[in-house]
């Protein structure tokens, strides 16, 4: 399988090739160049797959199997903390949350990134080569991403978030983690801000050779085929291929709601996706109305969610637009020059005819988790309220279509709003019980390009000394 960049204009290479790269040199994101299609009977075969297997043989499909992959989707999800890895859990008659935050660090981003880790592992040792990973977090990357590259001898790892934007367990996840591979900067700005600067460093043509950047957002295209096998499990588990399902994501950067349209584009029969959003709804706004216009990011009680512009959508748009990487270019370099994006008429009305958008502010938010907690559903994060509410509001007309809501987050992870809502504050499990405790290390810089640069530089070099 070869990968296209969604601009046209990058060499086509192979899944290692695209893993190492993260984004393209002409500033787009890869794709594979044709989507593995699978037939009914092939999908069949796979349901009751234990999930290892399900997501290795998902993974080959894609142009991984040159690694080995069962042994890694073994690793990478043999110290989660259920045992069905991902469990659905019945909520309502048609409404069940996947439960993708079992994994170390409490957010769906352990699925992708505790098998990254492994895969980077894999190929810089095969290459006898090292990289610079620069990620940029609102909250859950930042802490998966070092978790899962901690202490690897070939990889240092340097993660941007927004100065006092996380909730206080997401900063201390990550930056109580003191590796000496690992760096963590609070830059002054938002989330947007921190993920301009890394899509900055890698259009640094001089700067990303020099360093040898790779990246852990889902702008790498490893992560997106990494949360593909989720959606295939839950969709077979509720009986697909032979019975459709509908999807809710909470969204911010478009990935995980992108992976569900990859397992669309396999062939799994799912007939909507709805896309959550906290008040930072440009997502919603654009399917509404075809606005998809920046403003400026607003903090949130779900501030994994505070992102205004979605990385991923580049990938879908890169759909809409037939392939077209000349016009899927024009059209983000205007979104970048005028803030405003001008997806054409028949692309809007395409996106519109399979995703739904909902916004659900911070009282809709805490009043959900309040819901849920006292009809004795569930107790959810801020996030995954967002998820169910929006699963609620706009499930597809036929009743007996079920809808899978990504549940993305623990509630630990967000216990300030989880008992505002609900008077309970859940704990933390046993292994991060003393976080409050830990030594905290991380840096305060402002956010332009020259001063992360050369922080980036300084960590790259001491390690490497
Ligand atoms: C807990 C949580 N929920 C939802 C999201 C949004 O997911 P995505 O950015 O893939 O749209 C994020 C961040 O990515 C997150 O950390
Ligand atoms: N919500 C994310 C933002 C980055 O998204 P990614 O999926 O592109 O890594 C976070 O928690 O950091």
């Amino acid at each position: 399988m070869r990968y296209i960049s969604t601009r046209g204009q990058a060499a086509p290479r192979d899944f290692e090739a695209v893993l190492l790269a993260g984004l393209a040199e002409d500033g787009g994101l890869f794709v594979p160049e044709t989507w593995p299609v699978l037939s009914a009977a092939e999908w069949r075969a796979m349901r009751g797959l234990p999930y290892p297997a399900l997501a290795a043989r998902i993974l080959a499909l894609f142009g991984a199997g040159e690694m080995p992959l069962r042994a890694m989707c073994d690793e990478a999800y043999g110290g989660f903390g259920h045992p069905a890895v991902v469990p659905l859990v019945q909520l309502d008659h048609r409404c069940f949350a996947l439960e993708l935050f079992h994994g170390p660090t409490l957010a769906f981003k352990d699925m992708a990134l505790q098998l990254l880790g492994r895969m980077f592992d894999h190929v810089l040792d095969k290459r006898g080569e090292r990289v610079t990973i620069v990620g940029a977090t609102s909250g859950d990357t930042g802490s998966a991403a070092i978790e899962a590259c901690r202490d690897r001898s070939a990889i240092d790892i340097v993660i941007l978030h927004p100065e006092g934007r996380t909730s206080e367990v997401q900063r201390r996840q990550m930056t109580s983690v003191l590796a000496p591979n690992v760096r963590n900067i609070a830059v002054k700005g938002d989330f947007d801000a921190c993920q301009d600067l890394v899509k900055a460093m890698f259009n640094d043509a001089p700067f990303r050779t020099e360093m040898r950047l790779s990246a852990v957002n889902s702008i790498n295209w490893a992560r997106i085929a990494a949360q593909v096998p989720y959606y295939a499990a839950a969709a077979l588990a509720l009986g697909a291929p032979d019975r459709e399902v509908a999807v809710s994501v909470p969204t911010g950067n478009f990935g995980n709601v992108l992976a569900a349209w990859v397992a669309r584009r396999m062939g799994l029969p799912i007939s909507h996706f709805i896309i959550g959003s906290n008040r930072n709804d440009i997502l919603a706004r654009f399917l509404a109305s075809n606005d998809m216009s920046a403003q400026p990011v607003e903090p949130s009680l779900s501030p994994s969610m505070d992102i205004q512009v979605s990385s991923n959508f580049e990938r879908l748009l890169f759909e809409l637009l037939g392939r077209d990487g000349a016009a899927t270019a024009d059209t983000m370099t205007r979104f970048r020059a005028e803030g405003r994006m001008p997806v054409p008429d028949a692309a809007w009305r395409e996106a519109t005819a399979l995703f739904r958008g909902f916004t659900l502010d911070d009282a809709g938010t805490l009043s959900e988790i309040r819901h849920l907690w006292t009809t004795g559903q569930y107790l959810a994060d801020p996030h995954t309220a967002v998820g169910t509410a929006a699963a609620r509001a706009l499930a597809p007309e036929d009743a007996a279509i079920p809808v899978i809501v990504a549940a993305t987050a623990h509630p630990a992870k967000f216990p300030d709003a989880v008992e505002r809502a609900t008077g309970i504050r859940p704990p933390l499990p046993a292994r991060l019980a003393d976080l409050y405790q830990r030594e905290e290390r991380f840096d305060v810089l402002p956010g332009d390009l020259g001063t992360i640069e050369a922080a980036v530089r300084a960590h790259a070099r001491r390690n490497a000394a």
